[in-house]
């Protein structure tokens, strides 16, 4: 359980998350969705205590950081590790051991090579199979897809069934709706610091009619004026 209390964030003098109240169950598939700039990734941060922030964030374990498995949207590596010696640190941080050495090679990652030898999506694949291995209780995983190859970004919503059947609990943030509706029980509309708008899978197409009310469309024809457009 994770508990979101009158949750605030201010960074200086600008508010970025106001007054968030929800409660995250284990179980359950979560999907952050909202505007560049809305603020997911600082809820990210807040929760996994990254950031300093008001109000309360109740959770069932009192040491986050032994039980949550984060995975940013560009994940940091130490450049002259090997990827295996990344994994040996992560595990060893937790005080835990990987049970099956196939467990390693899920990703098909090179993993005796230099982390600074990857590419993008290789790195994303290290980091998720870091926290997987690492068997938390929480997961957050900001724009997990990102970088993804289309059989990789098909493994990993696998992953988050078996994680889900598991009781886990899966915060996620994506741009990419139809991902989040195919993934997620509940989608949360983050907008301006407020949950603007929370729906549950019956619900998701109204919420996605409700977004793209959202888009100014005319702020594209100073790009594209209508008289240009045949
Ligand atoms: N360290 C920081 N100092 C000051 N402002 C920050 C800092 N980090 C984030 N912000 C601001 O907080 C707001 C929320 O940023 P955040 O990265 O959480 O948004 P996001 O919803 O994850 O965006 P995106 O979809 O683009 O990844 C933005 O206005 C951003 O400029």
């Amino acid at each position: 359980m994770l508990n979101l209390i009158g949750l605030q964030k201010f960074y200086g003098k600008k508010s970025v998350l106001n007054d968030l109240n929800f409660q995250f169950t284990e179980g359950q598939v979560y999907g952050i969705v909202g505007p560049n700039g809305a603020g997911k990734t600082t809820l990210f941060r807040c929760l996994i205590g990254l950031e300093d922030f008001a109000g309360r964030i109740q959770r069932n374990e009192n040491a986050a950081k032994q039980h949550i498995g984060y995975v940013p949207a560009e994940p940091y590596f130490l450049p002259k590790i090997t990827g295996k010696e990344y994994l040996t640190l992560l595990l060893e941080a937790r005080n835990k051991s990987v049970q099956e050495d196939a467990a390693y090679h899920v990703f098909d990652i090179p993993l005796d090579q230099y982390i600074n030898t990857y590419s993008t999506g290789m790195k994303k694949k290290l980091a998720l199979l870091g926290s997987l291995l690492q068997n938390n209780h929480i997961y957050i995983f900001d724009e997990v897809y990102n970088g993804l190859d289309f059989q990789s970004c098909l493994m990993v919503t696998d992953i988050i069934q078996r994680l889900r059947s598991q009781g886990k609990l899966i915060l996620m943030a994506s741009h990419i709706f139809s991902l989040m509706e195919e993934t997620c029980d509940t989608i949360l509309y983050l907008k301006e610091g407020k949950f603007d708008m929370i729906s549950e899978r019956k619900d998701f197409a109204s919420m996605k009619q409700h977004i793209s009310q959202d888009l100014r469309d005319s702020q594209l024809d100073a790009l594209f004026p209508p008289h240009t457009v045949r």
